[in-house]
This record gives structure tokens, sequence and C-alpha cells, in this order.
């Protein structure tokens, strides 16, 4: 699990720095997630409702992008997001990334504070995460015709929706089966699906990955703006475009070697 990078003194500073970032980082975000949790509790009792998601939406965006700020500065990670800030104050769509880490959701949420998620039901009845994501109106996804539902009813009031086509990180490279359920409401919302392309040069926190091992550093992110498609006609056709188009629009991207799945780069 431990590797010194190096050798002699440098090497071994170098490798205490890393883990004083790792942990810095872990324990921040343990900490803000969980005061927001406390705050977000109350506030979901005394706020008006149209102001419950707008709150919440922005106070998730400003500390996650403050969150990442900290991370960049404790030399963890290096971001490149600005490509998805001119989506911001563009009419509603769905914003759909291949999906190769857990930091995914954080970079994308850091620059669109307008924007609801569809988020793993585990994660909603997660303490650190649960009254947070209520707060702003995130969509579970353990039912598939509720998750619908709330997910076009969301477009329709103006906002961004974040929905990873996959439904989980990414099992294959450069992107594993596309599911059905986006374009079933990009169909249903009349939506465009703004595709995004992440690359990555590390497998932390990939499918598999030990939630506490230390990756090295820094690790370096990019993301980039993909190919706009119109709402969909035919839900069948379109899915299997869209995971045909991510194929080829990644065929170059920077992505890790995740363990024990299979690469279409190296077949
Ligand atoms: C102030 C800042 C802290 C406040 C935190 C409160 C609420 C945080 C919401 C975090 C949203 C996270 C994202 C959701 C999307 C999602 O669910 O991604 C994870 C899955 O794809 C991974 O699936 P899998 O590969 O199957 O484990």
């Amino acid at each position: 699990m431990s590797q010194v990078q190096g050798s002699g003194i440098p090497g071994i500073l170098r490798t205490l720095r890393e883990y004083l970032a790792f942990y810095c980082g872990l324990g921040l975000l343990a900490s803000v997630s969980l005061l927001w949790s406390v705050l977000a509790l109350p506030l979901s009792l005394v706020l008006p409702r149209k102001w419950k998601k707008r709150t919440g939406r922005l106070v998730i965006t400003m500390g996650f992008r403050i969150y990442l700020r900290a991370l960049s500065i404790m030399g963890a990670c290096r971001f490149d997001l600005k490509a998805l800030d001119i989506l911001q104050g563009e009419s509603p769509m769905i914003i759909a990334p291949n999906h190769p880490s857990l930091m995914d959701a954080l970079m994308v949420i850091s620059r669109l504070p307008n924007l609801a998620c569809i988020m793993k039901s585990e994660l909603v009845d997660n303490v650190f995460f649960g009254a947070g994501a209520r707060l702003a109106g995130y969509i579970r996804n353990d039912s598939l015709r509720g998750m619908i539902y709330l997910a076009v009813e969301d477009l329709r009031s103006g906002s961004h929706l974040l929905l990873f086509p996959e439904g989980t990180r990414s099992n294959r490279l450069p992107i594993g089966t596309v599911r059905g359920s986006i374009a079933l409401i990009a169909k249903e919302a009349g939506v465009p699906i703004q595709t995004v392309l992440i690359e990555t040069d590390s497998a932390f926190l990939t499918k598999g990955w030990p939630f506490f091992r230390k990756p090295s550093m820094p690790i370096h992110y990019r993301i980039h703006l993909g190919q706009r498609f119109d709402p969909p006609t035919d839900v069948r056709v379109f899915t299997a475009e869209l995971e045909s188009y991510f194929q080829s629009a990644l065929v170059d991207a920077k992505l890790p070697h995740l363990p024990a799945v299979t690469d279409v780069h190296s077949s």
C-alpha cells in the first residue's frame, strides 16, 4: 500500500508530504460535509420551498469549489475545469460526462451552481452527504420511474441535470455500457444532452480503488466539452449512438489503466 518515491531524505519527505495532503484532503471533505449536514437539516425546515434548492445547490457548488482549490494548494491535484464555465447560464440540458472516478461529480458540481444531480441512493442515505443532497433537491436513483419523473420536472423548472450515462464508474475503458435512462429523460423533457469528456492520469477512486489508498500526487484532471446532441426521438437508437460517440471521442483520451477491466485502447 505505501510507496516511498525516490530515495533518501528527499524521497521520504515527499512521501510524508503526500500522506499529509491525502489525509488532510479526506478529513477536510468529511468535516465540511458533516458541518453542512448539521446546518442543512434545520435549514430544510425553516427555509421557504423555493429557497431550499437554490441555497442548497449554491452552497455545495461554492463548498466544492473551495475544496478543490484547497486540494490544488496542498499539491494533491491539478484541475483544468474552465471548459465547464461556458455552460453557466445556458438553458436547461443534461450534462453527461464519462465517469472514471468519484472525483467527477465534485468537479462538475463545483462549476455549475444551477445543477441537479442524479445520485446513488446509498450516498443520499449517507450521514455526510444526505441532508445537503436533500436540501439541494438532488435525485436518488433507486426508483427508475421516480428518478425520471423528478429529473424531467427539475429540467422543466430551468436547471441543468448531471447524469452519468453509465450510471456507475467506468468498468471498461474508455467508457462502460450507456444506460437508456439518459435518453428517456432527454426525450421526455425535450432537452439537449451536452457530453463532457473527463481525462485523468490517476486511477485514484476509480472502480475498485480502496478508499484509503494514497495515490501518487499531483493527480491531473482535465475536462473539455464534447458534442451536444439534440433531444432524441428513438431512445434505443440514441443510447447506442451516445455510447459509440464516447468510444470514439475518448479513443486518444488520457485515462488510467483500471485494474482488471477491459481496455479498448490496447485492443
Ligand atoms: C459544503 C460541501 C459539502 C456538502 C456535501 C453535500 C452533498 C454532496 C453531494 C455530493 C454529490 C455526489 C454525487 C453524485 C453522483 C453519484 O452518485 O456519483 C457516484 C456514483 O456514480 C458512483 O457509483 P459507483 O461507481 O457505482 O460506486
